[in-house]
């Protein structure tokens, strides 16, 4: 039993330099003559490391001793973010740290801009993933996140020439200080191979290969309550080094590439946002985590405190009490079968009972309904890769059928359309999969869940409407305000205290404040530095000048047609039309910023980029339009950049066809940083509008309802075209090549889809009232006071778009597990 009462704690700063030092010397191996600053960054990051090692140590003895029920969230994808500066402001030693490293004539900023981001994740869903690690550590869960330790995270993005272009991101180039192996959890993973049954009539899996999966860890602090959890990421090693077989019949080649193909299995994450490839590597990936997670988990089980005392066969029963998992998506929906799997033919539980089990311990969380995005196995790649658990998946369909015919016996329609296997486009539905295996089934955002139930899941609800639930997405306020934007927290922490950085509904006190001249002007200033550090940025790391006095206007999220960046486009396109057609009108300076990846296979995303950069140049290149408009394209937009970026909003682009975005959650994240929001009726943006009131936000375009009854009706892209001539102006620019003279049709794609009659995101239907909220906008922006007044009013209103408060109703509604705000002893 380690105690670690007597571990010297790091509050001072002589005890943080005593320790840098130690690690330059011992760690690092290098004296302050040849250290480079990268070798800083790693010293003071495992310095930080130390101090948090003791809290990590004791939060899993406390887990163990109280044997708390364990919630497992497991995800293909982690958006991580910079661990050092979150870890010193979870641990509460920023302070002592940066005064350290300043009396050591080194910037804390300067370090922390050299650590490589574990960017494990495309978008909203790896990131959501890693606020919500945030929120259940400092909730004092007992938490554990499983996921992928990718050789190669999302790709790099380099604009060239207005072009978008992937390049590898080796974020492990350097030894990384946040993770540490595990050799000794070293898991046994399966694939191919054939299902015989043995004497006993018990199915059995032969003729497999092996491929190892060894675990790395990494701490995930709580914010002040010395909470430490774990990310436990797999990574593939092959079974054995190299095939001696092989090698001594001098088959070299073979020999070692054997080894290297199954440890590609965690080479790559699949960079694509919201559509299926169906790639047989994606699908090993996903058994990898799958299989390694549940034996790990079954495996904690087994040694937890009350099953050690157990000297005969592990009682199972008890399982659903002492587990949760919860599925990020279908992605490892094969949950499902590998936990029945295991029950059945290891430890040997009778069919009923593993499912009963299987049910009660698995919920599942889908976060997008574009049709694309779903995943549906082929049904002989999945035979092949995985024959035991095809008979499974076979076993529980047919259960699943057997309950639809006794509720619906006559209604033939309904059992084909609800099977899990389709035998028709010959699919394993995985989504269906995970609604029948899980008690609990949740969209992101109040319509997402709304759409769930009368859309892609309506059977399901008809069948089992108990299981299905919403829990709206959060953000960590202590990522995305405490340490994003500490001078616009320690403003409001002035104002209301700091009890809001755990408990973010206490932001509604600042509405007291909203008419408070000295408070107005202190946020606009706040605002103003934000944007001029953003600018100073910019401008050192891209050479790109912004003009800190013009409206930040922002719309940063991966590309996609849904998303509509285009539609923003049309209305840049329309302002600068506006601005040539009347140089005298006295408008507003805007910077209007772009950022975001386009799946590298996703063409029609990669030309918008290079529509937008183009439009962009012609603006910047135009005499006339002067610094009254300014169109940038940032690269590389990910977690780091989010942060720089996020704190300098004044206005929060969230244009999406109403229906199509599941929640969002950049809207949160600009809402709390006093951004104000231009957005459509669609996902979290109605929970937005419903907590800061419709005066204090921009809405416009068609509704969920209208958008279907326009469907219905029949959607002519002609006829906005031909009734709006500034519509008319700017597509004919696009068709025409003024924005590409080296290459006139270049757009022609863009423009062809632009006009089809059903266009599937209906931009031009919508552009009109967009253009004219974007008037409202200019209108209250001139009223610096009343604008800066709506800003306070969101930030106040911004309290239930915590992670804390997500993951409390995760906690109440689906885990059944009581969060706690009592601290761990440190
Ligand atoms: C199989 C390929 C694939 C990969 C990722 C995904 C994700 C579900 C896409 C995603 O990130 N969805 C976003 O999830 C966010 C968190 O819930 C939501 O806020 C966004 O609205 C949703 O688009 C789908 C399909």
């Amino acid at each position: 039993q380690i105690s670690i009462r007597g571990i010297p704690l790091l509050e001072n700063v002589e005890e943080v330099k005593k320790v840098f030092n130690r690690h330059l010397h011992f760690t690092i191996v290098k004296d302050r003559d040849v250290a480079t600053d990268h070798d800083y960054y790693e010293s003071i990051a495992y310095t930080v490391r130390d101090h948090l090692v003791s809290r990590w140590i004791r939060t899993n003895q406390y887990h163990f001793e109280t044997d708390q029920k364990r919630v497992y969230y497991l995800s293909l994808e982690y958006h991580m973010g910079r661990a050092l500066s979150n870890c010193m402001i979870n641990l509460g030693i920023e302070n002592s740290v940066d005064e350290a490293l300043y009396e050591m004539g080194l910037n804390i900023e300067e370090l922390e801009e050299l650590e490589s981001e574990a960017a494990l994740g495309n978008g909203g869903l790896g990131r959501l993933a890693a606020c919500y690690l945030d929120s259940m550590a400092t909730l004092g869960l007992s938490a554990y996140g499983y996921g992928l330790r990718y050789d190669y995270g999302i790709f790099a993005q380099k604009i060239e020439d207005g072009y978008q272009k992937e390049y590898p991101e080796n974020w492990l180039r350097y030894a990384c200080p946040w993770e540490i192996s595990r050799p000794e959890f070293l898991v046994p993973v399966q694939y191919y191979g054939k299902v015989i049954d043995d004497k006993d009539g018990k199915k059995k899996w032969v003729e497999y290969i092996t491929v190892h999966a060894m675990p790395y860890d990494s701490p995930i602090p709580g914010y002040n309550n010395n909470v430490v959890n774990t990310l436990r990421l797999w990574s593939a090693k092959a079974s054995e080094k190299f095939n001696f077989a092989l090698f001594n019949s001098g088959d070299y080649i073979r020999a070692v590439a054997e080894q290297s193909s199954s440890e590609d299995i965690t080479r790559v994450l699949y960079p694509n946002d919201d559509f299926d490839e169906g790639k047989i590597l994606r699908l090993k990936q996903e058994y990898f985590l799958v299989s390694a997670s549940v034996q790990d988990i079954i495996a904690r089980y087994k040694r937890s405190k009350i099953n050690l005392k157990a000297d005969q066969q592990v009682d199972f029963t008890n399982f659903p009490d002492k587990a949760a998992i919860q599925l990020n998506d279908t992605h490892p929906a094969l949950s499902v079968v590998e936990l029945m799997r295991l029950l059945i033919d290891v430890e040997n539980l009778g069919w009923d009972q593993a499912f009963d089990i299987t049910k009660r311990t698995i919920a599942f969380t889908n976060h997008t309904l574009l049709p694309e995005a779903l995943e549906k196995w082929p049904i002989d790649m999945f035979q092949k890769l995985l024959p035991r658990h095809f008979q499974l998946i076979t076993d529980i369909n047919a259960h699943h059928l057997d309950i639809v015919q006794k509720k619906w016996p006559e209604d033939k329609e309904r059992m084909k359309r609800m099977t899990i296997i389709d035998d028709e486009a010959k699919k394993v539905n995985m989504g269906y999969l995970s609604v029948v295996g899980s008690h609990a089934v949740n969209g992101v955002a109040q319509m997402h869940s709304d759409l769930l139930k009368s859309t892609i899941m309506k059977d399901f609800y008809e069948l089992n409407p108990e299981k299905f639930q919403n829990k709206t997405n959060g953000i960590t306020p202590r990522r995305w305000l405490l340490i994003c934007n500490p001078d616009l927290a320690d403003l409001i922490t002035t104002k209301i205290g700091e009890g809001w950085i755990t408990d973010l509904a206490q932001l509604k006190q600042l509405r007291d404040y909203v008419d408070d001249e000295q408070f107005i002007r202190d946020i606009q200033r706040v605002k103003f530095e934000n944007k001029e550090r953003l600018s100073k940025f910019l401008k050192k790391n891209f050479n790109v000048n912004i003009n800190p006095n013009s409206m930040f206007d922002v719309q940063v999220k991966r590309l996609h047609e849904y998303k509509r960046q285009l539609l923003n486009c049309l209305r840049v396109i329309t302002v600068y039309n506006r601005i040539k057609a009347n140089p005298d009108k006295d408008v507003i300076q805007r910077t209007i910023i772009f950022g975001g990846k386009a799946a590298p296979g996703y063409k029609t995303a990669k030309l918008i980029i290079k529509l937008i950069c183009n439009v962009a140049r012609t603006v910047s290149e135009d005499p006339v339009i002067g610094d009254r408009l300014r169109v940038v394209f940032l690269e590389n937009y990910g977690v780091s950049l989010a942060e720089k970026i996020i704190p300098a909003v004044d206005l929060s682009e969230q244009i999406s066809l109403a229906g199509l975005e599941a929640s969002g959650t950049s809207n949160m994240k600009m809402m709390l940083n006093g951004g104000l929001t231009i957005g459509t009726m669609d996902g979290a943006n109605v929970e937005i509008c419903e907590e800061v009131g419709k005066d204090n936000i921009f809405t416009f375009g068609l509704t969920y309802k209208e958008v279907d009854e326009l469907r219905e009706k029949g959607y002519n892209a002609k006829d906005y075209y031909e009734h709006n001539a500034e519509l008319k102006q700017a597509i004919e620019q696009i068709r025409d090549g003024v924005f590409s003279p080296e290459d006139p049709n270049l757009f022609s794609d863009i423009v062809k889809s632009l006009l089809e009659s059903d266009e599937k995101f209906m931009l031009l239907a919508d552009y009109e009232e967009y253009m004219k909220a974007h008037e409202r906008v200019e209108q209250l922006y001139k009223d610096g006071t009343e604008w800066t007044k709506k800003c306070i009013l969101n930030i106040a209103a911004a309290g239930k778009f915590s992670s804390d408060r997500a993951i409390r109703e995760y906690a109440k509604d689906i885990w059944n597990v009581t969060p706690t705000d009592k601290k761990l002893p440190s």
